[in-house]
This record gives structure tokens, C-alpha cells and sequence, in this order.
């Protein structure tokens, strides 16, 4: 078995006299997409924004690739390849998606890309990023400018920024969100594909996507992780049923 590329243990967090998220424990391997569902209000987004550095947890400890990491900030934990995505706020409205993918390209080189004239020609910039472009299944879209994309295309440029980071791990909140029936359909393809590149840990309430994409499935429960297991094993379990699954199992 490979060492989790992310290891959470014992995470505790409150807000006032409500805990959020109570000794929350969880990995995420190589190679795999880990999914936490849970009714509303169950403490997801609390314990994402623990594992990104943006609120500290009163108690428990996250590993990063075998590296303890509580004491980075959400900027240092980005640059290891902790990547949250679809909340990329860097998006240029008026740059081509091929523009704005060859300045996350540079952002992530760390190279000093002249901003004039040889930059946006620059290879070393046009070439990773169409292939980026392609993996995020914007192919044919890439002189457009981002302001012109329909919403599920913006989400692919956000995944092919992303990836332009090189991420050793996705956190993904809600990706399925306002996708329609098509959209949800190739974004679900798309995912599917991403695992190989980083392991993905992925909030989302569309449970069609969570089964159809699961590697393994924790489900929070007013804070508390009640169950970890496989697709069938979550479906089969007759307290997640209760608590959560009800008829959409
Ligand atoms: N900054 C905060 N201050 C006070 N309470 C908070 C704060 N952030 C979250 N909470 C509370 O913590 C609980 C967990 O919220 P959280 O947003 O993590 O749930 P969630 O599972 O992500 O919900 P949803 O599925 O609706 O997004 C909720 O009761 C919420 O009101």
C-alpha cells in the first residue's frame, strides 16, 4: 500500500459552542478520488479550508507527502501543490483561455518571463499550456477570450490553470454545481482522467458523480465522519442511509 499523499488526523474545529468538524480523521492515496459527502452544514467546507491553510484547527495535525504542515500558511501549502480549484480568482476576463493558462504556466516556472513582446509566444509557455488546454477538454477554445465562455467551459479553464500548477493534490468544492446534465456529464470525464495527474479530494452533493467517480467515500455527519468505504459499501450501509442517502442510494 503507498503512503497517502494527504493524512488528516483528529481535526477539531469550533465556532463558538458549535463543533464543525470533530476529530475528523482521513487519507487520500495516490491514484485515487476520495469523495466527502454529508447533509448541509455538516462541517465540509470547514475542514477544505483547514486542509488549504485559510482557518486553523483547534486540535489535530494534516501530513502533506509525509511532511507535517500545520504550521504553513494557505500560501506555502499552495506552493507544495495543494491545489484548491474552481475558486481561481486569477482568471483575465480579457485574455484568451490560452493567455490566461500561459500566466499560470509562468506563475508556476517561477521564471522571470519578460511581460512584453516575447512572452506570449514564448514556447516554453505555449506548448504546456495547450497541452493543459487539452487534458482540461478545451481543445478548439483556446483563442477565446474567457469573458466569452459558456459556464462549464470557464470551469475547464479553471482545471487547466490548476493543473498548470503542477498539483500533487485537488481539493474540489462542489465542481458538479450549476453544470447541467451535458456539462456535468464531460466534467465528470474529465475528473475522472485528472486522478492520474493528483488524487482528488471532492466535496460535492451530486451523488450520480460521486458514484459514478468514487474511489472511496467519507461521509460527515454534523462534524463527525460516521463511515469510510467503497461505493457499494457506503450504499450499503444502513446508518449513511439514515442520515444522509435516504432514497438516492
Ligand atoms: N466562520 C464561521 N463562523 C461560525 N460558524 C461557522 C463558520 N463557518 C461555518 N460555520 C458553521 O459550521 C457548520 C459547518 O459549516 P460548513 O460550511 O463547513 O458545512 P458544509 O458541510 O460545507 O455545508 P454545505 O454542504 O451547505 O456547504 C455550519 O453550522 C456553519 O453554520
Amino acid at each position: 500500500m503507498h503512503e497517502p499523499i494527504l493524512e488528516l488526523t483528529g481535526l477539531r474545529k469550533s465556532f463558538g459552542a458549535l463543533v464543525a468538524t470533530d476529530d475528523v480523521s482521513l487519507t487520500l492515496r495516490p491514484g485515487e478520488i476520495h469523495a466527502l459527502i454529508g447533509p448541509n452544514g455538516a462541517g465540509k467546507s470547514t475542514l477544505i479550508r483547514q486542509i488549504t491553510g485559510e482557518i486553523r484547527p483547534d486540535q489535530g495535525s494534516i501530513r502533506f507527502e509525509g511532511q507535517v504542515i500545520d504550521g504553513l500558511d494557505a500560501a506555502a501549502r499552495a506552493r507544495l501543490g495543494l491545489a484548491r480549484s474552481f475558486q481561481v480568482s486569477s482568471v483575465i476576463p480579457d485574455f484568451t483561455v490560452l493567455q490566461n493558462v500561459m500566466l499560470a504556466v509562468a506563475g508556476a516556472s517561477g521564471n522571470a518571463f519578460g511581460l512584453l513582446r516575447p512572452a506570449l509566444s514564448d514556447h516554453r509557455l505555449t506548448e504546456p499550456a495547450a497541452f493543459h488546454i487539452e487534458q482540461a477538454g478545451l481543445s478548439g477554445r483556446a483563442g477565446v477570450k474567457a469573458a466569452e465562455l459558456a459556464h462549464g467551459e470557464r470551469r475547464k479553464l479553471e482545471i487547466a490553470m490548476a493543473l498548470a500548477l503542477r498539483p500533487r493534490a485537488f481539493l474540489l468544492d462542489e465542481p458538479m454545481a450549476g453544470m447541467g446534465l451535458e456539462g456535468g456529464r464531460q466534467l465528470t470525464a474529465i475528473l475522472s482522467d485528472l486522478r492520474t495527474e493528483a488524487p482528488i479530494l471532492l466535496v460535492e452533493h451530486d451523488m450520480d458523480a460521486v458514484f459514478a467517480l468514487a474511489d472511496r467515500i467519507s461521509v460527515l455527519v454534523y462534524g463527525r465522519i460516521i463511515a469510510t468505504g467503497t461505493v457499494d459499501e457506503i450504499r450499503a450501509n444502513p446508518e449513511v442511509r439514515r442520515s444522509y442517502l435516504g432514497e438516492a442510494a
